[in-house]
């Protein structure tokens, strides 16, 4: 891919919440990538999530470090084969710090505590989108800890529909991410409802390889 005819810049989207453009290059992508398909292998690999109201989750998912289902953490695949979760990388979370840094600084507010980032991160949870994939408004509230998510985009672009602490509805922001993109939702933003209402399917860049969209939320539990 040749560079951005118009780089977009950082972006504040709400108190807290940090778009960084373009922040994993090409080859943090491909990286990355090649990653989530070895963990969307068995065992404890690529699963549909079934909801306690009985409907399906139309993104796919696979969860790294703890096990995510409808709704908690759990040390194996509780709602599925029972086999232990896969490992966290630990890259996943010296990339995760490191994005929480360049939102701070992109921001200038110390918004998410003094100093370079700390955190611990240890859960991860890749998210696959086919074709026609959405994620309603949701809050990310299984984890006790109010460490900022960071969560990172690879393939097809979608509009990540950014929302406020009280409820599902408006206001909300419509930001597309793209390939590559990081997004930061930490301080005021922690607890902040958000979803995925569409993605687009054939805008991944042609030399990635992948056909629909994948994105890693990066979390402290
Ligand atoms: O796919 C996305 O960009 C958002 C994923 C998300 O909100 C989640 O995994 O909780
Ligand atoms: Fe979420």
């Amino acid at each position: 891919m040749s560079a951005e005819l118009f780089p977009r810049p950082a972006e504040e989207i709400a108190a807290g919440a940090v778009l960084l453009p373009g922040w994993l290059g090409e080859g943090a992508q491909r990286e990355l990538l090649a990653g989530c398909r070895s963990w969307a292998l068995p065992p404890a690999g690529l699963r549909t999530v079934r909801m306690p109201g009985g409907g399906e989750m139309s993104v796919r998912q696979v969860s790294l470090g703890r096990h995510w289902y409808p709704y908690g953490y759990a040390p194996t695949v509780v709602d599925g084969g029972g086999e232990p979760v896969k490992t966290f990388p630990g890259r996943l979370g010296e990339w995760a710090r490191a994005a929480v840094d360049a939102a701070a600084e992109a921001t200038g507010e110390p918004r998410y505590g003094p100093g370079p980032c700390t955190v611990r991160y240890d859960v991860a949870l890749v998210n696959f989108y086919g074709a026609g994939a959405r994620m309603g408004m949701h809050r990310d509230s299984d984890e006790p800890s109010d460490a900022p998510v960071v969560s990172f985009s690879l393939g097809d672009s979608c509009v990540f529909r950014f929302g406020n602490t009280e409820g599902r509805g408006r206001p909300w922001r419509d930001v597309p991410l793209r390939s590559g993109d990081a997004f930061v939702f930490g301080g005021p933003a922690r607890r902040a409802y958000h979803g995925v209402p569409r993605t687009e399917p054939g805008s991944a860049p042609p030399g990635l390889g992948l056909r629909g969209r994948v994105n890693v939320t990066v979390r402290a539990y």
